[in-house]
């Protein structure tokens, strides 16, 4: 079985973070594991409150992983401190890690920070150069590359700035755009469109996580990038269409068990 690795922030609403990187994981036949980099108290209206680890319990949690059961591929999603992103990035080198999709995550769809404002500079220097896939929304790539995105070219710029940073895929999600979501790929030569269909929903808690961990585990399951991010964008539409409706504000998506198996 192949194994999937998400260095992530704990979600206790059960809807983003680890929680959804691991259901995600297992709907895709891969094994989860998981290193938590801080504890958020977290349901789908808001974050109340945020407990960043130690960097040293986010190497030690590596290290175990990795010395016994290793990774086939390994996302990362909040880091929330210059201190773990450089902890992790020098992880992601001692165990020789090349399958790594970088989610730079930044704030909770609630608006809550899920990153300290002086951990950007190091996740620009230090984890981007080891990144096989990024995977920023639009707010994310503005503030990473300074690029104010107002038009399609705005976006192009941003995607080309952040390949030069060192990330060998750069994908911009659509996210946050007005009428359908589409998510725009540059591999250092070519873009990409990956258009969806925009589904009216307020249940879109954890689709960044999800569509991060979906790309992961296609990877370590053989794939190229273009099919990993096609099947993960298949993916999260369907889990936001069928999405169980649980809580009052920004709700969970639906998690399919046998997706995999589904696809195959
Ligand atoms: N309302 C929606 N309908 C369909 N797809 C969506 C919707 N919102 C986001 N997506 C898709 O979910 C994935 C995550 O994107 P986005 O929401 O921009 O990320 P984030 O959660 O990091 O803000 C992308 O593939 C995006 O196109
Ligand atoms: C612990 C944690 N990690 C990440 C997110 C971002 O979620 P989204 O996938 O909606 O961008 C979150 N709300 N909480």
């Amino acid at each position: 079985m192949k194994r999937t690795m998400t260095i992530a922030g704990s979600d206790s609403g059960g809807g983003a973070g680890i929680q959804a990187d691991l259901k995600t994981f297992s709907a895709m036949g891969t094994f989860g594991t998981s290193v938590i980099t801080a504890i958020t108290a977290q349901n789908t209206l808001g974050v109340t409150d945020v407990y960043g680890l130690p960097a040293k319990i986010v190497e030690s949690q590596i290290d175990a992983v990795m010395s016994d059961i290793g990774t086939d591929a390994a996302k990362t999603g909040m880091l929330f401190s210059a201190e773990i992103i450089e902890a992790v990035a020098n992880k992601v080198k001692k165990w020789e890690i090349e399958n790594l999709v970088v989610d730079p995550v930044m704030v909770a769809k609630s608006g809550d920070r899920l990153l300290k404002e002086d951990a950007i500079e190091a996740m620009r220097r230090k984890l981007i150069p080891l990144a096989l896939v990024i995977t920023p929304n639009i707010p994310e790539a503005e503030v990473l590359t300074d690029v104010s995105i107002k038009s399609e070219e705005d976006r192009r710029i941003a995607a080309r700035v952040l390949h030069s940073m060192g990330a060998r895929y750069v994908i911009v999600k659509g996210g946050h755009l007005e009428g359908d979501p589409v998510d725009l790929l540059f591999d250092g030569q070519r873009f990409h469109e990956f258009r969806g269909e925009r589904i009216h929903t307020n249940n879109t808690h954890g689709t960044g996580c999800t569509f991060s961990s979906a790309i992961a585990a296609q990877i370590a399951r053989g794939r190229s990038v273009y099919e990993a991010i096609s099947i993960a964008k298949r993916y999260v539409s369907e889990a936001i269409r069928q999405a169980p409706h649980i809580g009052a504000g920004h709700g969970p998506l639906q998690h399919f068990p046998k997706w995999e198996a589904d696809l195959d």
